[in-house]
């Protein structure tokens, strides 16, 4: 038009650089935090939502669209038709139903898993180069559901798993002690949620391990009952349900984090959900937390830790309560 064509000289067409496209599919609390998560850090500057509800749909992206200004100038598309997502380097999936009153577990993952035979091959097809994170419950078994439907390689799609789990323990510890929760080193991992397995060896500030300090730390009988500070990461994510009804910012951020260590080729060590047979004397099949390098490439290499046997004997026991429940899914 006039203005365009008076306005500027051009000096090159717009090529597009290698973009650092991300896809979110599932609009819900936990996508729009990690949406914003994504744009607010400057983790990527084009994102596509993609949901079934197409007037919140639209909303949200408008809504985000206007928020250009105080942003670096994002490019925000959303769509419920998965061409949109084209091109994507990660794609997100927070989608998913919540459990209804009476709801067996397995229903449960009957239900998510439906949604994934659908949008698994869709983001896969239109972005076949993607790195995959399933951030929807039940994390550990659906990251299964998406890697068999994905038909990728371990390394392509990983869960958000223990991550926020770890995260939590974490920012507990360094309440307990007054430091920064970044120099509280931690780790939980195994199952995502309420089986979750804390490594008590592992914990430290500056390579000062709280079990050197503390020996019966993890115990039932610790006296200063360290083990509390585990089950308050479980507690909390109850209280948090009954305080606000759900949970979305840290899991948002925790998947933000993760995304940015792929976009960047940090190789960062994450606590993800990951493709775990043949790791710890566990010979199923099944995905569960264990800290992970995370590169480009997704899952480059798995850190082994030190187990204690009753740490070992929890992830066999979740190990196999997952490849149970995984033998009755239809895929
Ligand atoms: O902070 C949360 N909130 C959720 C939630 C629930 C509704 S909206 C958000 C939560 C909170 C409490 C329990 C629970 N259980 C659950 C199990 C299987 C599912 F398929 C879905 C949910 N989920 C989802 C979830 O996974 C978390 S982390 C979490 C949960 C339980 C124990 C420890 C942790 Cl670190």
């Amino acid at each position: 038009s006039g203005v365009t064509k008076n306005l500027f000289s051009a000096i090159s067409d717009p090529k597009p650089m290698t973009s650092r496209k991300v896809t979110v599919v599932g609009i819900g609390a936990v996508g729009m935090a990690t949406a914003v998560s994504l744009l607010c850090q400057g983790i990527s500057n084009d994102i596509c939502l993609i949901d079934v509800m197409e007037d919140r749909l639209k909303g949200e992206m408008m809504d985000l669209q206007h928020g250009s200004l105080f942003l670096h100038n994002p490019k925000i598309h959303a769509s419920k038709d998965f061409k949109s997502s084209a091109g994507s380097k990660v794609c997100i999936v927070t989608a998913g139903v919540r459990q209804q009153e009476g709801e067996s577990r397995l229903d449960l993952v009957q239900r998510n898993a439906n949604i994934l035979k659908t949008t698994i091959p869709a983001l896969c097809q239109h972005s076949p180069d993607a790195i995959l994170i399933i951030v929807s419950n039940p994390c550990d078994i659906l990251t299964y559901v998406a890697w068999k439907l994905s038909k990728l390689p371990v390394n392509r799609v990983f869960g958000s798993g223990t991550n926020l789990d770890s995260s939590r323990f974490r920012f507990l510890i360094a309440q307990r002690l007054g430091c920064s929760t970044s120099s509280v080193h931690g780790w939980i991992i195994g199952e995502h949620g309420d089986s979750s397995v804390p490594v008590w060896s592992g914990v430290n500030i500056a390579g000062v391990r709280l079990k050197d300090i503390a020996p019966k730390m993890g115990d039932d009988d610790d006296p200063e009952l360290w083990k509390k500070v585990h089950k308050d990461v479980i507690d909390a994510a109850y209280q948090i349900i009954k305080l606000k009804g759900f949970t979305n910012w840290a899991i948002g951020l925790s998947a933000a984090a993760l995304t940015n260590t792929i976009l960047t080729n940090q190789h960062n060590v994450h606590a993800v959900s990951v493709m775990v047979k043949g790791r710890h004397g566990l010979d199923y099949e099944v995905f569960l937390s264990l800290p992970a390098v995370i590169g480009a490439n997704g899952v480059e290499k798995v850190v082994m830790q030190h187990l204690a046997p009753n740490e070992r004997c929890a992830l066999k026991f979740s190990a196999a309560m997952l490849s149970e429940i995984q033998c009755g899914i239809k895929l």
